[in-house]
């Protein structure tokens, strides 16, 4: 008769199993608290701490994203206003009040009745911010699946291509999947995928909770890659 072999300890969140992840990475994210905000990139804080973006079209979904997964309410301001969000808002993150990562909420592109100047006053804030912002970690771009990916978006992704090549972690969310029927969902994913050229795309609904703890675990990882 063989003695079965206890299994180690897990040594890290990173090895433990599923549900104890997510249950880390969730409670990290809890701890979500308003940082800062800023209108320009040069108003930014420079911080010490891996940075996570939220980008996307406008009224694509990432302030609701981000109080999805920080499970609060009113945490980042959400509308049904597009343009909502106008300033590049700080969110900190850390279990025992020492943030060790920040997330960011930032404005929306592409939004029709935004005039000409400041879209492209904007475009080029965020343009800069992606290129140059020294501590960031990851970037979420959420995609509104029915209008597929947009022109700006492409732009978004040449615009950081360099750095993910450099090891910038990239994630593409097909938002409001709630409102895709599941073959549409299975096809816009395979459609992203393709043009995502090899990143992460997962769908993702606020309304329904879909994809919220994937999601969660992977800007987790992200924040404690050495864990
Ligand atoms: N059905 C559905 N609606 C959603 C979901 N996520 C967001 N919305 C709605 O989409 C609208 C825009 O959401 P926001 O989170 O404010 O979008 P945003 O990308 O931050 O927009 P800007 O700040 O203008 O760039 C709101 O009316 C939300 O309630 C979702 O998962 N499902
Ligand atoms: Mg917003």
């Amino acid at each position: 008769m063989t003695t079965p072999v206890p299994s180690p300890a897990p040594a890290s969140p990173n090895a433990a199993p599923a549900p104890d992840r997510t249950r880390t990475a969730m409670g990290w994210l809890h701890t979500a608290h308003f940082l800062t905000s800023a209108p320009q990139l040069e108003h930014l804080p420079a911080l010490d701490l891996p940075e996570i973006a939220f980008v996307g079209r406008s009224n694509a979904g990432k302030s609701t994203a981000i109080n999805t997964l920080t499970q609060q309410t009113r945490l980042a301001f959400a509308s049904k206003t597009p343009g909502r969000t106008q300033h590049i808002n700080l969110f900190g993150v850390g279990k025992q009040k020492v943030d060790d990562a920040v997330l960011a909420d930032l404005p929306g592109y592409g939004y029709a009745a935004v005039p000409k100047e400041a879209k492209l006053r904007w475009q080029r804030v965020m343009g800069n911010y992606l290129m140059t912002r020294e501590n960031l970690r990851g970037v979420v771009l959420m995609c509104d699946p029915r209008h597929g990916m947009t022109e700006l978006d492409e732009i978004l992704l040449e615009v950081i291509r360099p750095r993910v090549e450099q090891g910038l972690k990239f994630l593409i969310l097909l938002t409001k999947s709630d409102k895709l029927t599941r073959s549409d969902g299975a096809k816009a994913l395979s459609i992203m995928r393709l043009q995502a050229g090899g990143g992460e795309v997962k769908l993702f609904s606020a309304l329904k909770k879909q994809g919220v703890e994937d999601a969660a675990e992977l800007l987790w990882r992200w924040a404690h890659p050495k864990e």
